[in-house]
C-alpha cells in the first residue's frame, strides 16, 4: 500500500507533539511536514530530543503559512493542532486546494454559528464551510460521514462525557433533565502556554474548578447529547484543573428511569462491545486516568444508587489521546480505510 503523505500544522503544541509520534509511527503515512512558527528552521529531534530515532535528524518544523501549505502537491492530509479561531483559515485554504483536513480545534464543531458566537467570544471564523465538516466521534456517528471534505474532532471533555451518555440518553434509560458532571482535566488540556495559572508552583498540589458556570465544552457536548436523546438536554458541567500532566477523570450523575445498572451494561454493550477503544468495566470498579494515560482508550463504569435512585458513571481518558490526537488518528484510519486500530496500539 503507498503511503498517505501527511502534514501536522501547530507540532509545537502538545496535541501537535503527540500526531508526531502517531504519525511518524504508523505504517501507512508519511510524516511529510510539521510546522511551528516559533519553531521553524530547527531540527525537530533538537526540540523533541525523544523523536531520535523514530525521525531523520534534519528533519525540520516549518513555517505555518496557510497558502504555502495549500500548494504543497506532496502533502494529502493535514491535521490541524491550532487554537480555535486560527484554525478554520488554515481549513479554508486547504479544503479548497482539495486536501483532506483533521481540525482538533473548537472551530468546526457546532452546527450553528450564533453557539459559536457565544460559547467562543468572536464570530464564527468561516461559515461557509460549517456544513462541509463532520462531527466524529468514531464509536457513534453513524458511518455517512466519509464524504465530507473535512473532519472536526471532538474536544476532550467532550469525548470523556458523550460517550458514556449517548446511548443511555438514546435508549430513554436516563432523565434527559438535571444532570450534573464534574471532569478534571490535567493541565496538558490547556494547551502549552505560558499562563501564570499554569506554572508549576500554582498548580502542583492544587486542584480548582473553573468556567464556572458555562464553560466552552457545554455547547458541544449539549448539542450532542440532545442530538443522541431527539429532545433539548442541559447539563450542568464544572471542570476541574487537578496537578496531573495529562488525563481527564469524569464522573456524571443522572436520574435512572430503572433501578440497577443491568440496562445501562446492556446499552453499553451493544454501542461498544466490538469497540476497541472503549473499556466497559464491571460495576463497582471505577477507571483511573492511571491506566489509559499513553493509551486511545476510554475507559468507563456505572453504579446505581438506591438511595437517590441515581446512576453514577465515571470514565477515564488520555486528554492528549483519546481526547484529541489519538482520536483524530482513529478518525483518519476510517477515513482512509485504514483498519481503525493502526498505529495506535
Ligand atoms: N490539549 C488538549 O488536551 C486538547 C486540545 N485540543 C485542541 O487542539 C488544538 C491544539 O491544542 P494544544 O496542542 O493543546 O495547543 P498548544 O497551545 O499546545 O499548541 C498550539 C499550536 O499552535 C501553534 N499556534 C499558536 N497560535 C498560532 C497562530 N496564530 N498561527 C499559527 N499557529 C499557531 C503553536 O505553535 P507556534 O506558536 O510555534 O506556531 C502550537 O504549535 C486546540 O484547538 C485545542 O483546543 C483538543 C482536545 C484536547
Ligand atoms: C485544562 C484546560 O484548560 N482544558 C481546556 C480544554 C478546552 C480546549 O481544548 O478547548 P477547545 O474548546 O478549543 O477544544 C479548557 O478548559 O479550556
Amino acid at each position: 500500500m503507498k503511503p498517505v503523505n501527511v502534514g501536522i500544522v501547530g507540532a509545537a503544541g502538545y496535541s501537535g507533539e503527540e500526531l508526531v509520534r502517531l504519525i511518524a509511527g504508523h505504517p501507512h503515512t508519511n510524516l511529510t511536514a510539521v510546522t511551528s512558527r516559533s519553531l521553524a528552521g530547527q531540527p525537530v529531534v533538537d526540540v523533541m530530543p525523544r523523536f531520535r530515532g523514530l525521525l531523520p535528524a534534519d528533519f525540520t518544523f516549518t513555517t505555518s503559512d496557510s497558502q504555502a501549505l495549500a500548494e504543497r502537491s506532496d502533502i494529502d492530509v493535514f491535521f490541524l493542532a491550532l487554537p480555535h479561531g486560527v484554525a478554520a483559515e488554515y481549513a479554508e485554504a486547504l479544503v479548497a486546494a482539495g486536501k483532506k483536513v483533521l481540525d482538533l480545534s473548537a472551530d468546526f464543531r457546532l452546527s450553528s454559528t450564533e453557539t459559536y458566537s457565544e460559547y467562543y467570544g468572536q464570530p464564527h471564523p468561516a461559515p461557509d464551510l460549517l456544513s462541509q465538516a463532520a462531527y466524529v466521534i468514531p464509536e457513534i456517528t453513524a458511518a455517512d460521514w466519509q464524504n465530507a471534505k473535512m473532519i472536526a474532532c471532538p474536544g476532550c471533555y467532550p469525548t470523556s462525557v458523550i460517550t458514556p451518555l449517548a446511548p443511555l440518553l438514546k435508549a430513554g434509560l436516563v432523565d434527559s433533565n438535571g444532570i450534573i458532571v464534574n471532569a478534571m482535566s490535567g493541565v496538558s488540556g490547556a494547551g502549552k502556554k505560558l499562563a501564570e495559572d499554569y506554572l508549576y508552583c500554582e498548580r502542583n498540589e492544587s486542584a480548582k474548578a473553573y468556567g464556572v458556570p458555562k464553560h466552552r465544552h457545554l455547547s458541544e457536548i449539549e448539542e450532542q447529547l440532545s442530538n443522541a436523546a431527539s429532545k433539548p438536554v442541559i447539563i450542568q458541567f464544572t471542570p476541574h484543573l487537578v496537578p496531573m500532566k495529562r488525563g481527564i477523570a469524569t464522573t456524571i450523575v443522572a436520574k435512572a428511569k430503572q433501578t440497577g445498572v443491568d440496562a445501562i451494561y446492556s446499552a453499553w454493550q451493544d454501542a461498544y462491545g466490538q469497540r476497541p477503544f472503549v473499556g466497559i468495566l464491571p460495576s463497582g470498579k471505577t477507571p483511573d486516568t492511571a491506566h489509559v494515560t499513553g493509551t486511545n482508550r476510554i475507559d468507563f463504569s456505572a453504579a446505581y444508587d438506591q438511595r437517590t435512585g441515581n446512576v453514577i458513571i465515571t470514565s477515564a481518558e488520555d486528554n492528549l489521546l483519546k481526547g484529541a490526537s489519538g482520536q483524530a488518528v482513529q478518525i483518519m484510519n476510517l477515513w482512509l480505510g485504514f483498519p481503525e486500530t493502526t498505529g495506535l496500539l
